[in-house]
């Protein structure tokens, strides 16, 4: 599967008068793992769902081809069926069975085919929604906030998995997150969207993932946390 390339060039976007994306441009490279930062509000869902064509902007061109997958901070599975029928869903019938298995044991959660959604932790249920992106072979994964809502333990496991995901099939992913470390470790680069622009990039240096601690990593976060507005420490 070839990783999808992305070029967003003078996007504007605006919903009700109040301008979101003020002529944000921005590159990412095939195969590519780039963390999205910013405050609440500054546009980082509304730029990945230009990126996944559920929205267009105003203004500006945005080059995003290829399958596309998107995870979000809620599983959004399906209570009434069951989990391998959730991850199925939409595939056509031929090969789907032993995609969705192959999909499930990708992602651990091969014992839980025949389960009902309702009765997965947490942490079970993101991997489920993550089967159902990767069992589409998709060339660009787009995760808005897909572990904000997990303890911190499933977190760290989550990221993990996704990391390695990843680095197996060579996705383009792009990622919004609040949490600078995660963005950190994960990704080859991150950016901070201020005011409907890039306002800063920084390329994160070494192999992802990276580790807890990872040198540079306490410098990069207070550079990012700056740009942020956010006080490094007490
Ligand atoms: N479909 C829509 N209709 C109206 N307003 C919208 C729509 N989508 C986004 N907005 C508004 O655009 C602004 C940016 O929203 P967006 O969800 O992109 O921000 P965000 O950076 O992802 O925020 P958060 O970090 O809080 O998730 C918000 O003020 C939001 O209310």
């Amino acid at each position: 599967m070839s990783p999808a390339r992305i070029v967003v060039r003078g996007a504007h976007r605006a919903f009700g008068g109040r301008q979101v994306l003020r002529g944000l441009d921005l590159d990412i490279d095939a195969g590519e793992f780039l963390a999205v930062i910013g405050r609440s509000g500054t546009g980082k869902s509304t730029l990945l769902r230009l990126l996944a064509q559920l929205d267009r902007p105003d203004a500006g061109r945005i080059e995003a081809g290829g399958r596309c997958a998107m995870a979000f901070q809620a599983p959004h599975l399906l209570p009434w069926v069951t989990v391998e029928q959730n991850v199925g869903l939409g595939l056509p019938k031929k090969g789907r069975a032993q995609a969705v298995a192959g999909a499930l044991a990708d992602v651990d959660l091969a014992g839980w085919a025949k389960a009902w959604p309702l009765t997965l932790s947490g942490g079970q249920a993101q991997r489920a929604s993550l089967a159902r992106a990767l069992v589409r072979r998709p060339e660009l994964v787009l995760l808005d906030e897909p572990f904000g809502a997990l303890d911190a333990l499933t977190r760290l496991e989550m990221q993990s998995l996704v990391a390695r995901l990843a680095a197996e099939s060579g996705w383009t992913v792009v990622m919004v997150t609040h949490d600078v470390g995660e963005a950190l470790r994960l990704a080859d680069r991150v950016v901070v969207l201020d005011e409907g622009r890039v306002a800063m990039q920084v390329p994160v240096p070494g192999r992802r993932p990276r580790p807890i601690g990872f040198p540079g990593e306490a410098e990069l976060s207070r550079i990012l946390l700056e740009r942020l507005g956010v006080p490094a420490g007490p």
